[in-house]
């Protein structure tokens, strides 16, 4: 059993939020969702690095259409700081959007710093329609409206880690989303 293991990464974990089952439904709902409403569009799918890995690895196999996939990285300053916070490009697109339609795929919507600035960067090269698809958001926190247009779960204010999310690079690994002893934090 994973708890007997000094390395295990489980033994950090103080509560799950959002459980592998959870996920798995919520990846299904939006899968079909997505389907429908995509159905006949020349659609892109993209995943925001790193966080959105898992959830796009999951989501893209649960919609049933030609498409094609892409990721972007982006890194987002000063946001708990500043309120103009600033988001840069990391890793730019390999492909062209222009008169196509787009889903940017998410792991967490926050401030909803990245995401307004994604969706004009989209907007600005010419995209037929642009949509959000995010796991998890955290609406009370929220700086910047977003529209997201297919939603897993909303949580409460809380540092969450798993499925991809990370707490300073680590933890990505977890199988469903949680939130960490606080000693983790302090170490
Ligand atoms: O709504 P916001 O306040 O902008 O926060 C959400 C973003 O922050 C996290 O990514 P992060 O920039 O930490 O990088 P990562 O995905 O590589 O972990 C998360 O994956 C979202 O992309
Ligand atoms: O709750 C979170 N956990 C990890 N990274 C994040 N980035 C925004 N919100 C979070
Ligand atoms: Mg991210």
């Amino acid at each position: 059993m994973a708890e007997t293991r000094v390395d295990s990464i489980e033994r950090d974990v103080a509560e799950v939020l959002v459980s592998k089952e959870e996920i798995m439904a919520a990846v299904e709902r939006i899968g079909k969702a997505v389907t429908e409403d995509f159905r006949g569009e020349s659609l892109i799918v993209i995943g925001i690095l790193k966080g959105a890995f898992a959830f796009m690895a999951d989501l893209i196999q649960a919609i049933d259409l030609p498409m094609e996939i892409d990721f972007m990285d982006v890194s987002s300053y000063g946001t708990s700081t500043t309120s103009s916070g600033e988001v840069r490009i990391l890793k730019d697109l390999s492909t062209t959007v222009e008169g196509k339609s787009v889903l940017i795929v998410e792991d967490i919507v926050d401030t909803g710093l990245t995401l307004s600035y994604l969706t004009k960067v989209m907007e600005s090269r010419g995209v037929k329609k642009v949509a959000i698809a995010t796991l998890l958001t955290k609406p009370s926190r929220r700086e910047r409206a977003v529209n997201v247009d297919y939603v897993g779960y909303e949580v409460a204010d809380k540092f969450v880690v798993g499925y991809g999310i990370d707490f300073a690079e680590k933890y990505r690994n977890l199988p469903y989303v949680g939130v960490l002893k606080p000693e983790v934090y302090e170490k």
